[in-house]
């Protein structure tokens, strides 16, 4: 389908309802495990009708109580766009080492560029992943004017891109999935408002300009490559920003790991995007919704590539528990933090981990 979302006008929000404090907390704060991953059809997030509005919005809850991750389709990413990105990332990481590690991600101060195999070590324990990335943050789409988001708050996570030399249509590519991703998670918050039981617009002004890193991974097969122990294409971790927009090729290999310790094959659909929640959503709803350990090994033989993008709060956002989320008596697990200097921790460690 063309795109879901050009010119969608989202139905008016239903500002009458009223918070009601601990209501989420006996029915969700549970550790229940799962052996799916739901999927869940976005063809009513601009209805009209309230009804079948609210009954996307209980799907979404469910997922994101019990499993933290679910599969979307009619996402309106277009499918050239999807082709024409993948392409332009199989060019790119077919470069010379030298060339890809002049935009080396260890000499940025601001986390943009280029990540070598096994420069990265996402799991402590691991032994460096068995993945090469390509990192990018919000910048316009071409012949746009908009400004950056986050130039204000972003700090050291705002600023320019860097991008490669001599590869024509590269950047344009990139950035074209990236503002339809964009158009994609935007989509997201007043249905987790919803989900929480709060007013659909709770977090519009929490999510003005909307922080999203992007990375281009590529996974080359373990078969054929040396393995040591401890190294597969990215470590068991949990991500950082609300959620994760996430388009697999059909290599598979990510899994996920439910409550009861099993890993849980989060097989590649075609025509849907994976969604999963992070950090940030774990400690803003106290862990109503489920930020969930997940890894990739690539044992299929064939090369994978894959395109997440971390959407989160707005930086200046203080992390306190939503107030559905809260209940009497009940001491929050986190200590409020700044959206930002999260991320920005946690980026800092990642890197501290991980060669130079
Ligand atoms: O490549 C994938 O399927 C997952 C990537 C991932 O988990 C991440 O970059 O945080
Ligand atoms: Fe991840």
């Amino acid at each position: 389908m063309a795109s879901l979302h050009e010119g969608a006008e989202l139905p008016p929000v239903n500002l009458d309802v009223t918070p009601c404090p601990g209501f989420l907390l006996a029915s969700s704060r549970t550790e229940s495990t799962f052996d799916e991953i739901p999927v869940i059809d976005l063809a009513d997030a601009f209805s009209g009708n309230a009804e079948k509005r609210s009954e996307l919005a209980v799907k979404i809850r469910d997922a994101c109580v019990n499993v933290g991750f679910f599969y979307v389709k009619n996402h309106g990413i277009p499918q050239a766009t999807i082709e024409k990105t993948i392409a332009a990332a199989k060019t790119y990481f077919a470069l010379p080492e030298e060339v890809k590690m002049q935009l080396d991600i260890h000499k940025s101060s601001n986390f943009k560029g280029y990540t070598a195999l096994l420069g990265e070590n996402t799991d402590v324990t691991g032994n460096g992943d068995l993945h090469e990335g390509f990192d990018i943050g919000f910048e316009s789409a071409p012949g746009s004017q908009a400004t950056s988001p986050n130039a204000s708050t972003g700090g050291s996570m705002a600023g320019e891109n860097v991008w490669p030399d001599g590869l024509p249509g590269f950047k344009d590519a990139v950035l074209q999935y990236y503002h339809s991703a964009l158009d994609l998670g935007r989509i997201f918050f007043p249905l987790f408002a919803l989900a929480l039981d709060m007013p659909g617009g709770w977090f519009d002004d929490k999510t003005k300009e909307s922080a999203a890193i992007m990375r281009l991974l590529h996974y080359p097969p373990q078969s054929a490559t040396t393995v040591q122990e401890g190294q597969i294409g990215i470590g068991a971790h949990t991500d950082y920003e609300c959620f994760t927009l996430l388009w697999q090729d059909k290599a598979g290999g990510l899994q996920v790991k439910n409550s009861s310790g099993k890993w849980i094959d989060a097989v590649p659909i075609p025509g849907t995007i994976v969604v999963n929640l992070g950090d940030q959503f774990a400690r803003w709803t106290d862990d109503v919704f489920k930020s969930t350990p997940h890894r990739v090994i690539n044992r299929s033989g064939a090369e994978r590539y894959s395109i997440p993008l971390f959407f989160g709060t707005d930086y200046d956002v203080l992390l306190t528990p939503i107030p559905t989320c809260l209940s009497p008596g009940r001491t929050p697990q986190y200590e409020p933090i700044k959206a930002g200097d999260y991320v920005k921790a946690r980026l800092e460690a990642t890197y501290a981990h991980s060669a130079a």
